[in-house]
């Protein structure tokens, strides 16, 4: 990456920054691979945090089959993150998870987990997970909410059968035909998926983040503290493949003994550890074993860390910086924080990270674990919350008496309840990730560039004034 004409005097970030194109010998911007390459199997360079409130199995799964990687946060108990683990490796990769329920179930009980959308449905299972038939979420627009899901399973929705299904485009072609917008997918007579046309087109254009075993790959996360070296190995055991060993402030003698006493154990694993912002902190962790460093201090949509202590680095920096320095080790950088916009993931790409870690973002769309809610003016929303806020600390160690919880709570780094809205052109996680890559792709192609290493070494990026980056927004009204 180039400073296109001036150099910074000082830190900055993804809105002070923007992206010069430059001479292209690409035709199509489908010609281009967005490969991280930094020892994880991803296809995409995006990566969901490890919040509560952002990652739980359903998007971890969705994600992997989109070729990005779901980082399980630490705040669940062993035997929940063992569960999620395995859950994930058994989904399939060819179709969607189908998210399924009782007949005995409401209308209402469904509207909590998908919206009344095109492209999404739900399967009807008996107590014995006998397949009783399916229903298109859009069917829910018009039902009443108490009304019971097996009511509304008359001129039930087709099947197809994964035997007729030999490739996506088949699939596609076959719903077009058919005129289906969501189909559940069956094999002997049992429910093995779901597809929707969308997830049928994107099956031809992304690839899944897979295992040695063709299983999705799944990453979790670890804190510094209690008994790692044992967490380490039982997640190990379950099947999952990358370990992100995370604390808020990484550069720190506790995250370096954790960090070799997960290397010892010798599991064959990415270590991703962090977060950091600094080139000493690269070259500290990466000698106690880390492969991947976890960058962002204060960025986070959640984060109050900045105006509580002061600490932190403009995002874009942060990351030229570390990926610079990681490079240099034959490490690499995940961007944590601050993405707001595809934008931003161009940005820390063209910085040098080899993925990029989203959020909040991601707190508001179907897949993410929370109920979905409504506002007053109608709009649908998921909760979101910090990891270090006052609620995240309450539920990390209720376990602790009174005064030991007190005395944690002083320090709450977060905001303790967001609503974060879905957007209703694009309330899936899929629909984000279309929006993303598609912008990734055009971005490289404006650069010239077919790779990630390409686009990072090619990339020709500009200061803007705060009125230049605001002059690039779209006007919805005119003016
Ligand atoms: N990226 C970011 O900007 C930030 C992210 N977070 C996220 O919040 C979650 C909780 O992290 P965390 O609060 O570290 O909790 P952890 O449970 O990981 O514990 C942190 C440990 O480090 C010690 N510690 C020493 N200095 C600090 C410090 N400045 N800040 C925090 N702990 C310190 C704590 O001891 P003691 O409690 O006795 O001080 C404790 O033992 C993580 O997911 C983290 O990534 C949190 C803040 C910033
Ligand atoms: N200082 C805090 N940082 C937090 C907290 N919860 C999460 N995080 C960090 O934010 C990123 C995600 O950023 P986003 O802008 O995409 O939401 C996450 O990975 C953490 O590093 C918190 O309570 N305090
Ligand atoms: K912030």
């Amino acid at each position: 990456m180039e400073f296109y004409r001036t150099a910074p005097t000082h830190d900055l970030t993804y809105s002070d920054v923007f992206l010069v194109p430059s001479h292209s010998e690409l035709k199509s911007r489908f010609d281009v691979s967005l490969a991280p390459d930094d020892g994880t199997a991803a296809t995409i360079p995006i990566v969901s945090a490890n919040m509560n409130s952002v990652t739980g199995p359903r998007l971890a799964a969705t994600l992997a089959r989109r070729g990005g990687l779901g980082v399980l946060p630490q705040d669940m108990n062993l035997q929940e993150l063992d569960a999620a683990i395995r859950w994930v490796k058994d989904q399939p990769v060819e179709f969607d998870t189908p998210l399924v329920l009782s007949p005995d179930d409401t209308v209402a009980d469904a509207l909590v987990r998908v919206p009344a959308v095109q492209g999404h449905g739900i399967v009807l299972n008996d107590a014995d997970g006998a397949y009783l038939g399916a229903i298109a979420a859009a069917r829910l627009e018009t039902a009443l909410p108490d009304a019971r899901l097996g009511d509304l399973l008359h001129g039930r929705i087709t099947a197809i059968d994964a035997e007729d299904v030999d490739s996506a485009r088949a699939a596609f072609e076959l719903m077009l035909a058919a005129d289906l917008e969501f189909v559940p997918v069956l094999r002997r007579g049992a429910v093995v998926g779901t597809l929707s046309r969308k997830s049928a087109l994107r099956g031809t254009i992304y690839s899944p983040t897979l295992d040695a075993d063709g299983r999705l790959q799944v990453a979790v996360a670890l804190g510094i503290n209690g008994d790692i070296a044992t967490k380490a190995q039982a997640f190990a055991a379950a099947g999952v493949d990358v370990l992100v060993i995370d604390t808020a402030h990484g550069h720190q003698e506790g995250m370096l003994e954790a960090i070799r006493t997960v290397k010892a154990l010798g599991l064959g694993l990415p270590i991703v550890a962090g977060n950091i912002v600094t080139a000493d902190a690269v070259k500290d962790l990466v000698d106690a074993g880390a492969d991947i460093l976890k960058v962002g201090v204060g960025p986070g949509a959640m984060c109050t860390t900045r105006m509580m202590t002061a600490v932190g680095r403009p995002q874009f920096s942060a990351v030229l910086e570390t990926a610079e320095a990681a490079r240099s080790l034959g490490a690499h950088v995940w961007a944590d924080g601050g993405v707001r916009y595809p934008r931003d993931v161009a940005l820390a790409l063209a910085a040098g990270a080899s993925s990029v870690m989203i959020g909040s973002w991601f707190a508001g769309t179907i897949e993410a674990p929370g109920q979905l809610a409504v506002d007053g003016g109608g709009r649908l929303y998921k909760e979101s919350w910090g990891m270090a806020s006052t609620k995240a600390v309450r539920e990390r160690f209720g376990r602790l008496d009174a005064f030991d919880l007190a005395r944690k709570e002083l320090f709450a780094e977060g905001i303790s309840s967001s609503k974060i809205y879905l957007d209703p052109l694009r309330p899936s996680l899929e629909d984000l990730l279309d929006m993303i890559t598609s912008g990734l792709r055009s971005s490289f192609t404006y650069a010239g560039a077919r790779s990630l290493a390409e686009f990072s070494d090619r990339a020709l990026v500009g200061i803007q004034s705060a009125a230049g980056y605001e002059e690039g927004k779209a006007l919805p009204v005119s003016w």
